[in-house]
Parts: structure tokens; sequence; C-alpha cells
């Protein structure tokens, strides 16, 4: 068993500054610090992966200054530990916070079990980031009991979803996450009112007001897919975050809780069964009341991107079984969604341009001869 001081780190580059975490085994992950000098981000995966990212034009983009005057203040609330408190009222799509991460990683780090749960991985990747970068992870909460190390319980409490690729990643594995040190500070609800988005384009976390937020209000964002029940949604919270969240939608009363638990599996089932978003086969067919019952659903429930969501795939299947000057709202009234909750650099507002392109050439093509 390896102690905490038996280092088995080695700089194999320093300009990239690469370090491989573990000289025992070929193959084992790597630290890339950027910039090389006084690093504010580590990013950890394989060789081959983070030699590629390193090249990435997108580190010489100096990321853009952030507003004076911040919309919200960080404060410690009852129970839920730090969170983020509007400071004054806060537009549906408003910008709220930017940033990169301080660390991205895989999912799942090819990491040796003799250092994972005492954390010398993860105390070693960030070993080398700058003093301010390093105290930015080292303040963030820790959900995580003991026997668990501190760090990877800091990460583990804090990292959210970060996309390397435009799409979305296929397999939840390949996927990556990301702690930041204030976007991460951004607690949870089930029906909340931001949205963390990851814009890949400029490798920034981005936070945005789904709904008008007043000042005073908590800024509140998801750590999960929404569209499960109850007991699901706190298990998962409970084994994954150590929480059990006491929110408005889980505060709801017994007698109408199975109401909320329907309907939010009612979106979840039709969502499932019909995006074929990004796979070569076409979706189900689905009436448009089966479409406006998932929508009403969502509205009843708060869910502002399971709303556009459906809209989206709606649009589509209306495009393909129904209606074409439906499909064409349902895709420029998402498309707006989209804007709002992921900002002009979203995936699906890009998907939806291409929609509006189809809808606009089957709208003016001949019609058939009818006979
Ligand atoms: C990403 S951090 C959020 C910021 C954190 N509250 C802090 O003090 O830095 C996630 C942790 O915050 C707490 N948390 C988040 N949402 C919560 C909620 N709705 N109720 C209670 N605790 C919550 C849990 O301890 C969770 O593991």
């Amino acid at each position: 068993m390896l102690a905490e001081n038996d280092n088995t780190t080695n700089v194999i580059s320093t300009n990239p500054y690469i370090v491989a975490s573990d000289t025992r085994y070929p193959g084992a992950s790597c630290f890339l610090y950027i910039p090389a000098e006084s690093p504010n981000m580590v990013f950890v995966d394989s060789y081959h992966v983070v030699r590629a990212i390193a090249e990435w034009p997108v580190w010489r983009t100096p990321a853009l200054p952030l507003p004076h005057h911040l919309s919200f203040r960080l404060e410690e609330i009852p129970g839920r530990g730090v969170g983020m408190i509007a400071t004054r009222s806060i537009s549906a799509g408003e910008l709220i916070f930017r940033e990169r991460p301080v660390y991205a990683a895989r999912r799942e780090v090819n990491c040796a079990a003799d250092q994972n749960d005492n954390g010398i991985f993860y105390r070693a990747a960030i070993h080398r980031l700058s003093q301010q970068a390093r105290r930015s992870i080292l303040g963030l909460q820790n959900a995580f009991p003991p026997p668990f190390d501190v760090v990877p319980g800091i990460l583990n409490t804090n990292c959210l979803e970060i996309r390397i690729t435009e799409k979305p990643d296929p397999k939840p594995s390949e996927s990556f996450v990301g702690c930041f040190p204030v976007i991460s500070r951004a607690n949870h609800d089930c029906a909340p009112v931001a949205n963390y988005f990851f814009n890949f384009g400029t490798f920034e976390g981005e936070l945005r007001a789904m709904n008008d937020i007043a000042g005073g209000e908590e800024i509140t964002i998801t750590y999960m897919d929404l569209c499960l029940p109850k007991a699901e949604r706190q298990a998962y919270l409970s084994r994954t975050r150590y929480f059990t969240c006491g929110c408005a939608t889980c505060s709801t009363p017994a007698a109408e809780l199975g109401q909320s638990d329907a309907r939010r599996a009612q979106i979840g089932r039709l969502i499932e069964r019909l995006d074929t978003l990004d796979t070569p086969h076409l979706p189900e067919r689905s009436s448009l009341d089966e479409l406006e019952r998932a929508l009403a659903a969502a509205e009843e429930e708060g869910l502002v991107k399971e709303y556009a969501r459906v809209l989206l795939i709606g649009s589509q299947v209306l495009t393909i079984y129904g209606d074409l000057h439906i499909a064409m709202n349902w895709a420029q009234r998402a498309k707006r969604l989209f804007i709002m909750v992921e900002g002009a650099g979203s995936y699906n507002v890009r998907r939806l341009e291409d929609a509006e392109r189809v809808h606009s050439a089957m709208a003016s093509a001949p019609r058939g001869l009818r006979i």
C-alpha cells in the first residue's frame, strides 16, 4: 500500500506541462496543466487525449472579463451549506456567471486502487496548480464522510458534467466532469431556476436564469435527470452527493406527490421513446395530443429545459408524421428557449437551425399531384 508521500508521478514534458500520474503502470492517466506557467486548470485523462487537448486553439484565447457587478452573492444557507443568492432581479435568459473549470477529468479516471480512496491520485493532480487555483478547489465543500479522503470528497461533491465534443456524449462513462470555484456553489433543486451549461467552444461553464429570479431568491440548478420520481431522485442525490433534497417539489404533500411523479415519468418516457436525434433512426409516431400532454406536464412541474426538449423532439415527430406548420412553430419556440437556457453556443440551437432549413425547403416544395 502506498503512503501519501510515495511519489509515483513523472514529468513527461514542460511545454505543454504533462505529468504521468503513476510510473508503475504504462498507460496510467496523465495530468495536463494549463497554462504551463502558473496553471489554473488541470485536465486528467490518458496521454494521447491530454496531448491533443494541449493543442486546442481555445487556450490561446483568454477568457472574457466578467461583469464588474455580479447579480448574486455566496451565502451560507441553513441545511444546504453555501449557496448562490440573487442580489437583484435577474431576467430569464440572463447569463449569471461563466468560468473555466479548475479541475477537468474523464468521469471514470484510470487510477490505481492504492491511490484512489486515500486521495493520493487526486492530491497529485492538483499539486502543481497555482496556489490560487488549488485554494479555490480546497475551499469547496466536502460532503463525503471519512474515511473517504477530503480531496476526492471535494471533487465528487462539486464536479458537474462537461463535454469535450460538441455533441452530447453517447455513453455516460465516456463523458467528462469539471470542478468550478463559483458555479459549483449552486445548490440543487428538482425544479431549478437556473441552468448550468458547458460551452465547449469557450471551455467555460455557463450559468443562465431559466425563469425570472427575484432578488433574495436562491439560484439553483439540477445535478440529475429530473424526469424520475421523488424516491429515485432522493436515492440518487443521497448516494452521489450525500444529502436529502428538501426542495418544494420533494416537499409536495403525499396526496399530490403521485401526480407530480406521474407527470415527470410521462415526460421522461416520451423523451426516451422519441429522442432519435443524432441517430440514423426515425422517431416513432406520436399524436399531437400526447406531445401536448407532455408539454403541459413539463409546465406544471416547472421544468423549463424538459419543456424545450419536448418542443424540439415534438417538432421532429410532427415534421415527419404531422402538421408542418405546427412543427415549424414548435421548432421556433424550442430555439428561443434553448438560446435562453443554453445560449447561442448550444448544440440544440444548431440542430434547430438545421430543422428550420428543412422546414423552409419542405414548405416551398411543390405539392404532390392529387389524383
Ligand atoms: C456542488 S455542492 C453545492 C455547494 C455547497 N452547498 C457548498 O457549500 O459549497 C453540492 C453539495 O451542496 C449540498 N446541497 C446541494 N443542494 C442541496 C439541497 N437542495 N439541500 C441540501 N443540501 C444541498 C450538498 O451537501 C451537496 O453535496
